[in-house]
């Protein structure tokens, strides 16, 4: 490559970050702790000095270097272990929605993990005030709207499942903003298929599926998912790549994956960038959604995740586009919110193209 083909390419990198970051967007795979930044994490850790979780963002970027699953796995719950009040938990909420809407997240569907929060004795009444609280301040000044996932955290047994199942179910309880129903953690040693009742539970009260699968473990986990607890999203479905029939089962059913290319170095599902299997989905045919997962823990935002995307799908500006109207369209928004946010994606992009 030539200086002047390389300097090319630099300017034509930052032009579609700039595209990127102006783009309106839909996020589907974020985790409500997961998103604490190094400002709302000093916060939190100011106000609980006990905690081994530090607050200078030098060494917080130590601290989130993971050294395989389990290891993200146990830093994940010492931050967990930071969020002991509604106020925190409200906090936490507000703040997120903030980063969110500074991205032109217009849509963001946050996965929360309720049972982590009502053991380590937040009331749960006091929980679901301060998520709902959060939202509706979050939409009215910030103008996104938030949605919410409860999921399961498998590895902490079906005392959790239970719990979790009640939360999501009790029409005197669940939140006004609950609109699906995941599992999370470790799938090593954790089988999907015993989660089958609580989600059968889940989807009769009218929540969708979206269960993680096949991030750690091999494809059987995401059949798995599909045929015992109904998927409708895949929460990244990663090792989908190893087995044909299953890409072709996700394409020609329009389940859509939940891809997190960052998390996946991050936690070393995935060795590099360059061998994750997006390629092999969007060739398939496969539905595909860009997502951050727990963006500050990965050091990563979703207009990163969008720019890594478009380098390992050699996309441009109008493939980025075809990207985010994609998360649109796998989101559980009513049709008239759908075809609002595609309809801004395009004015958007037109106007960038015409300029
Ligand atoms: N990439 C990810 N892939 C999978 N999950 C991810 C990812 N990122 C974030 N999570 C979250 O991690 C939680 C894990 C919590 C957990 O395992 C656990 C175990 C035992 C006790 C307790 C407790 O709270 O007492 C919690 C999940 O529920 C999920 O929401
Ligand atoms: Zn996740």
């Amino acid at each position: 490559m030539t200086d002047s083909s390389a300097l090319a390419t630099g300017t034509a990198d930052r032009d579609l970050r700039t595209f990127i970051a102006g783009l309106p967007k839909a996020e589907l795979h974020v985790h409500h702790v997961g998103s604490a930044s190094p400002r709302i994490v000093s916060e939190l850790a100011a106000r609980h000095r006990d905690s081994k979780v530090p607050s200078d963002p030098e060494a917080l970027a130590d601290f989130f270097t993971f050294t395989d699953f389990a290891h993200f796995i146990d830093v994940y719950l010492s931050v967990v272990d930071l969020i002991r009040t509604p106020e925190d938990v409200r906090l936490l909420t507000y703040e997120v929605a903030r980063d969110l809407a500074r991205q032109q997240v217009r849509y963001a569907e946050l996965t929360i993990t309720p049972f982590s929060s009502t053991r380590r004795g937040i009331d749960e009444s006091a929980f679901m005030a301060a998520i709902e609280d959060a939202r509706k301040a979050a939409e009215a000044e910030f103008g996104t709207v938030l949605r919410w996932c409860f999921d399961i955290p498998g590895e902490a047994g079906l005392e959790s499942a239970e719990e979790t199942a009640r939360l999501a179910t009790d029409d005197r309880i669940r939140p006004e903003g609950l609109v699906s129903f995941g599992l999370g953690g470790p799938e090593i040693g954790v089988p999907r298929p015993q989660f089958k009742p609580y989600f059968d539970r889940a989807i009769a009260a009218g929540l969708h599926s979206v269960p993680h699968a096949g991030e750690t473990t091999g494809p059987e986990t995401v059949w798995d998912a599909l045929n015992e607890l109904r998927a409708e999203r895949i929460g990244h479905g990663t090792s989908s790549a190893r087995d044909p029939e299953l890409l072709a089962h996700l394409a020609e059913h329009r389940i859509p994956l939940e891809v997190c290319p960052t998390s996946n170095i991050a936690t070393r599902a995935v060795r590099t960038l360059d061998e994750h299997p997006i390629k092999e989905f969007t060739r398939a045919g496969v539905l595909v959604t860009i997502n951050s997962d727990d963006p500050p823990m990965f050091g990563t935002d979703l207009n990163n995740e969008y720019a890594v995307a478009a380098r390992l799908l050699d996309l441009d500006e109008r493939g980025v586009a075809d990207l985010a109207k994609n998360a649109v369209e796998a989101s559980f928004l009513d049709a008239g919110g759908k075809s609002r946010i595609a309809a801004e994606i395009d004015t958007y992009t037109s106007a960038w193209l015409a300029s």
